[in-house]
Order: structure tokens, then sequence, then C-alpha cells
């Protein structure tokens, strides 16, 4: 059966409308989650929620725990996340208020823990096509008429906290061609593809970071502003996509839930027995543990 995990990004520190809604306590060989994870269902939906930040936005962009978040939602039977972030716009079109169903990053953190593997069990996973097709298509049919739902992006991850230079803004959006700016989607979405996970990414636009003529920088309290008139809509996708996502898991068309299939390079009797034992959840249909 699917299991839909929704991580609720600056501004979402719940879900409402769950059935038997639970805050778990899931541990992992990672450390904490970045806090409870909210379970129980939407209609014939198994639904997990994790607030990204943690509940009192806790954790910053560089601290959140994402290995621990990813391995905990699949230690919960999590079969596809939604991921769903606050983000800055380098496109006039793609206005604050505005939903960006992004299909590419570009990875400029520098300073968190991009893997599960490393010494004692290398991996590599492909990447190339980082956000799962089929879990796109389920938002662009769940999404209702008063979401204006841009239909693919480029989403640069930058390290933060700091939001950009003035100049750094303007590389991103005329050089390397982005579309939309945040904090968080990397390593969380390279890592849900090692755990053979089916992940997309939602990009709330709340502002246009520091480019435009018109809008001068970024600021907080605009973002804030913005956050909060999106909350409804959110919340309103989500219902729709635990229907449309409702029943079996098909096997994904993209592979995304057989991304380990031959990416472990560590001969079998070269590989660190501590580590294996870490990876159960994530690589366990794999290493076989
Ligand atoms: C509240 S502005 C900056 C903050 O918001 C975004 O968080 P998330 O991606 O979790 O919605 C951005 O990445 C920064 O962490
Ligand atoms: N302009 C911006 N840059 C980075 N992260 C963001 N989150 C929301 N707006 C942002």
């Amino acid at each position: 059966m699917s299991r839909i995990a929704i991580i609720g990004g600056s501004g979402i520190y719940d879900m409402d409308g769950l059935e038997d809604p639970r805050w778990q306590q899931i541990e992992t060989p990672w450390g904490d989650p970045s806090d409870k994870i909210l379970t129980g269902r939407l209609g014939q939906t198994e639904m997990a929620f994790l607030p990204r930040h943690g509940r009192g936005h806790i954790h910053s962009p560089t601290t959140v725990p994402y290995r621990a978040n990813i391995d905990a939602l699949k230690r919960l039977g999590v079969t596809d996340v939604i991921a769903i972030s606050a983000c800055g716009s380098f496109r006039e079109e793609m206005a604050p208020g505005d939903f960006v169903l992004v299909d590419q990053f570009i990875d400029r953190t520098f300073a968190r823990e991009k893997s599960f593997f490393g010494t004692g069990c290398v991996a590599h996973v492909s990447v190339a096509h980082p956000v799962c097709e089929r879990l796109r298509d389920a938002v662009k049919a769940s999404a209702s008429e008063d979401i204006t739902l841009h239909d693919g992006g480029t989403y640069l991850c930058m390290e933060g906290p700091q939001f950009s230079t003035a100049a750094e803004s303007k590389l991103y959006r005329d050089v390397w061609n982005c579309d939309v700016i945040g904090m968080t989607n990397m390593p969380e979405a390279k890592l849900a593809r090692e755990a053979e996970l089916c992940y997309a990414a939602v990009a709330m636009i709340t502002d246009y970071d520091s480019w435009h003529p018109e809008h001068g920088s970024v600021d907080i309290t605009d973002i804030i502003a913005t956050l909060q008139g999106n909350a409804d809509k959110a919340r309103a996708l989500v219902r729709g996509l635990a229907s449309a996502l409702e029943g079996a898991h098909p096997d994904c068309p993209r592979g995304c839930d057989r991304a380990l299939e031959h990416a472990i390079m560590t001969a079998p009797d070269q590989r660190d027995p501590a580590l294996v034992a870490k990876l159960d959840s994530v690589a366990g249909r794999v290493l076989g543990t």
C-alpha cells in the first residue's frame, strides 16, 4: 500500500483533518528526526507528516537532520514524499502566492551530510531526474483552480541561513537560469532517492529574492505574511493528493523505488558491518538485512 509523507517547510508545522492522528517518536541510527511524526489517515490513504524545522521552528536549514528524517519516514513504511517549501522566485511570472512544481535542482549546499553511504559501504545512485514524474503528475491533477501552479522549475538550494546577496541573486537568475531558490530541498531529495522513495517538491513562492528592480530585497516579514496566506491552499492540495494516490503503490515507472538496484560498489566481504547495520531501513532491500 502507498503511504504518503508530507514534509512541511517554513510555516507548515501541523496537518489537520487526519483520522486516528498520532505523533510518533521514531528512533533512527542517524539520530532524532526534526520532530515526532504525525501519522493518520486521510480517507483510505495512510499519511505521515513531518515538520522539517520541528514544531516551533527549531532547526536551521543547515541543522535539519535530513538523514534521520528520511530514514524515519522509510521506517514508517512511507512510499512517497511530497516536500512543501517556501521559496524565492527568479521569474517575474512566478509571483508570491504561486506554487511551482520543481523538476530540477542545483545543489549549492556545503555544510550537510549528503549520503547514507560512505566508507565501508559505497553507493552511487542517479539523481539526473531527482523528482518522481508520477508524483508530479498526481500533484498537478490534485491542484485546485485557486492555485496558480507552474509546471516545472529549477530550484537553487543555497546553504543559508542568510539570504543571497543581490549579485548572487542575479547570477542564479541570469547566468544559471534558475527559477526558484530555497535552503532545504538538498540533500533531502538526494537522500530520498538513496532510500528508494518517490519524491516531489512543491515550492510556495513567498518573494522575489533580491534581483527584482521594483521589489527591493527579500524581507522575512513579507515571507511570513505570504506563507500564512498560502497555508489553506497547501492543505487543500494535500487532501486532493491523498485521494489521487489512494490504493496500492504501483512500481515506479521512473524506478525511484529501485534506485539502489545496482548502486552499491563495495564488495560484500569488504562491507563495514556497523554501517550495513545502520542501513537496515534505507537499503535493507538490497543488502538483505
Ligand atoms: C522562512 S524564509 C527561509 C526558510 O524558508 C524556507 O524553508 P523551507 O524550505 O523549509 O520551507 C527556506 O528554505 C529557508 O529555510
Ligand atoms: N529568497 C529566498 N531565498 C532562500 N530561501 C527562501 N525561502 C523563502 N524565500 C527564500
